[in-house]
């Protein structure tokens, strides 16, 4: 099937009903899976007549073959085809009555299907959808929300859309047909009993009202809750190293039973509401089967009240009872249309939410493929915070296509946050990124990042094998050329001592691979991928010196090829760079080879003191300033804890 179409894609004002989220649904997601809709209502509205029609029968049977004061005569049935004697008449309405149930039960079937394909359908394609909107937007929006909180979004909010997909247009039609069809009966036997029989029904529109108006809010936070939940499990289990070390077992129950506890009570709420609503339909319209059944009553017994007039058989008013309860049904069933509506109108809410958003990062309108020349970089007066906190100020570099620069700095001082922003995946706030003189932002997000590899310091493996690990984002790689990539990121000499070689499942539920190990998958990765511009973050931070050593030979040749930025801690590593930028709190302090600043005895002079151990000629201000960086590093995370 047909990718669903963009759900915003035409522009609504906004409060209208069209803004509604579940009417969004049905109009997007509903139109490739009309068919099964159409035909599943037509099979709806069918079958409700079928099963209105027995009332009628034996009404009918009731009158002119029990006490034969009327022809036995039935709507749409030729009189012609009825029996004269009263037996045959008797078994006329009996396979009247066995046709319809067949009938009604063939087009149940068909209901059901019909409603069950349409709904799985649209869950998928809004599944689908959500997720790839999900993707899309920035980084920003990711490390702002747990993920637990997203999971529930793509799972238990599109799933709880389920029952309602199923039922509701079913349940509306069954109604309507039903209201309708009894509607159509009852005033053509007896119009004031109608009436009657109607009397209760502003009321109950009256309390549904009111139930709605009370029950949306509770729904509301229920989804919350789930969220909650589902966020505080996620962050368990795959903290679970960190609970049994830290010997937490028991505090993380606590904070399971809390959060558990809230969930219970939010769901509370809206049962006591649901559970008061229910049973109050019934008894509103018990009483108007009362009135009815007590009106009918003395109007058979020649006492019509209220000054009515005319006659009604005995037949009649047994039709009249049977439907009157049978009123009773679509009511309770509007009632629970309108609470499952609530529950999927939450649902859908948190969906259209994550789809609405904006990414802020996405391509520009008219975005070219970005063709890199030279490959040379520039920073022009930057300046990027996360939220309110500025964490690069003002940084301005021009780096040649080719060179090597080395990127240091203390911990926090931004060297991640800075490179980031070359393959966008934050944008800057001031300033602008160019790569061969054109602003990142004006090129395709698709070229940019086929242009600029990036291996983190941790890089993510996906459950599947090694092959698939190292192939992925170059997905039509030749197997030879995964072979080759590895053997660059000296990975293919452990590769091949795993149990199934290239073949070893990885990642979740795979083999466990060393941070060492990881860290080479992912730069084979990035070599296969062969990018113009290399960035390079810690990315042999967790391999022994000695292994980093066979790397950095074998990453020489490779970076030699193109503009490569490296971020290290251990100055070894960046020290034949190039060049070298230091970083100082957002700002590039220092600014040259490893000897140049080496002579110029500032921040990186200091550094390669520590690293070499001459700690004895460290000044006493670098350690000073050192222990308050640390601090604040402290504090900063810190605040970011729960
Ligand atoms: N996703 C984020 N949201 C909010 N603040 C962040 C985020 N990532 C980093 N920061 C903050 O931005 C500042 C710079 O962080 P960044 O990771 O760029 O520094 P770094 O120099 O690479 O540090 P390290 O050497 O420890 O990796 C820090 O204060 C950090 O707390």
């Amino acid at each position: 099937m047909d990718a669903a179409p963009a759900p915003n894609a035409d522009p609504d004002e906004p409060g209208s009903w069209r803004e509604n989220p579940i009417w969004r649904l049905y109009l997007t997601y509903g139109r490739d899976s009309s068919a099964y809709a159409l035909l599943a209502a037509a099979f709806t509205v069918a079958g409700r007549l079928f099963g209105l029609l027995p009332a009628l029968v034996i009404g009918v049977a009731v009158d002119a073959v029990f006490l034969r004061e009327r022809p036995y005569s039935l709507p749409f049935v030729p009189e012609s085809i009825v029996p004269a004697a009263p037996v045959d008449q008797l078994l006329f309405s009996i396979g009247v009555l066995l046709t319809a149930t067949l009938l009604g039960a063939l087009a149940s079937w068909v209901e059901n299907w019909g409603w069950s394909v349409f709904a799985q359908r649209v869950q998928r394609d809004l599944r689908v959808d959500a997720y790839d909107r999900l993707q899309r937007l920035d980084l920003a929006y990711f490390s702002g929300r747990r993920t637990g909180d997203l999971m529930s979004v793509l799972n238990n909010d599109v799933n709880a859309l389920e029952s309602f997909l199923e039922n509701a247009v079913s349940a509306t039609l069954w109604i309507v047909a039903t209201i309708v069809g009894i509607g159509v009966i009852l005033v053509g036997l007896n119009l004031p009993l109608t009436a009657v029989t109607l009397l209760p029904v502003p009321l109950l529109a009256a309390f549904t009202l009111l139930f709605t108006r009370v029950i949306e809010p509770r729904y509301l936070s229920i989804r919350e809750e789930i969220g909650d939940l589902n966020s505080r499990l996620e962050n368990n289990v795959g903290g679970i190293e960190v609970i049994k070390t830290e010997g937490a077992e028991a505090y993380e129950r606590d904070r399971v039973a809390e959060s558990s506890t809230e969930y219970l009570r939010a769901t509370l709420a809206a049962v006591r509401i649901r559970i008061t609503y229910f049973p109050g339909l019934n008894v509103v319209s018990g009483v108007g089967f009362a009135i009815t059944f007590l009106v009918g009553g003395l109007w058979v017994l020649g006492r019509p009240p209220f000054g009515l007039s005319g006659t009604l058989s005995p037949g009649e008013f047994v039709t009249f009872v049977i439907y009157a309860q049978q009123f009773v049904w679509p009511i309770v069933r509007l009632g629970n249309i309108v609470d499952s509506y609530e529950r999927a109108k939450a649902a859908a809410g948190r969906v259209r939410a994550v789809m609405t958003r904006d990414p802020a990062v996405g391509d520009a309108p008219g975005a070219e493929p970005l063709v890199v020349t030279d490959g040379a970089v520039t920073f022009d007066g930057v300046s990027f915070a996360y939220g309110d906190e500025e964490v690069i100020h003002d940084v301005s570099f021009a780096v040649d296509g080719g060179e090597t620069v080395g990127v240091v700095g203390p911990t926090g001082a931004g060297k991640s946050t800075l490179l980031k922003l070359l393959p966008r995946l934050y944008d800057p706030d001031e300033g602008a990124v160019r790569i061969d003189g054109t602003d990142v932002r004006e090129v395709t997000l698709r070229s940019l990042r086929r242009s600029v590899g990036y291996v983190s310091q941790e890089p993510f493996l996906f459950f599947g094998s090694v092959r698939d690990n190292i192939a992925y984002g170059t997905f039509d790689a030749s197997d030879d050329a995964v072979e080759q990539a590895a053997r660059r990121a000296h990975a293919h000499e452990f590769i091949e001592r795993l149990p199934d070689g290239y073949d070893t499942l990885v990642g979740e539920r795979g083999v466990k691979l060393s941070g060492g190990q990881r860290q080479r998958l992912a730069l084979a990765r990035t070599m296969l991928k062969d990018p113009a511009i290399l960035v390079l973050d810690e990315a042999t931070s967790a391999v022994d010196t000695e292994t980093e050593a066979i790397i950095r030979a074998r990453l020489d040749a490779f970076a030699a090829e193109r503009t490569t930025f490296v971020i290290a801690h251990r100055l070894s590593t960046v020290r034949e760079a190039d060049r070298i930028l230091v970083l100082d709190d957002g700002r590039v302090v220092e600014d040259g080879t490893h000897a140049d600043l080496l002579a110029a005895d500032g921040l990186y002079a200091d550094f390669w003191r520590v690293q070499t151990g001459d700690l004895a000629s460290l000044p006493p201000a670098f350690l000073e300033r050192a222990l308050d960086r640390q601090s604040e590093v402290l504090a900063a995370d810190g605040d970011e804890g729960d």
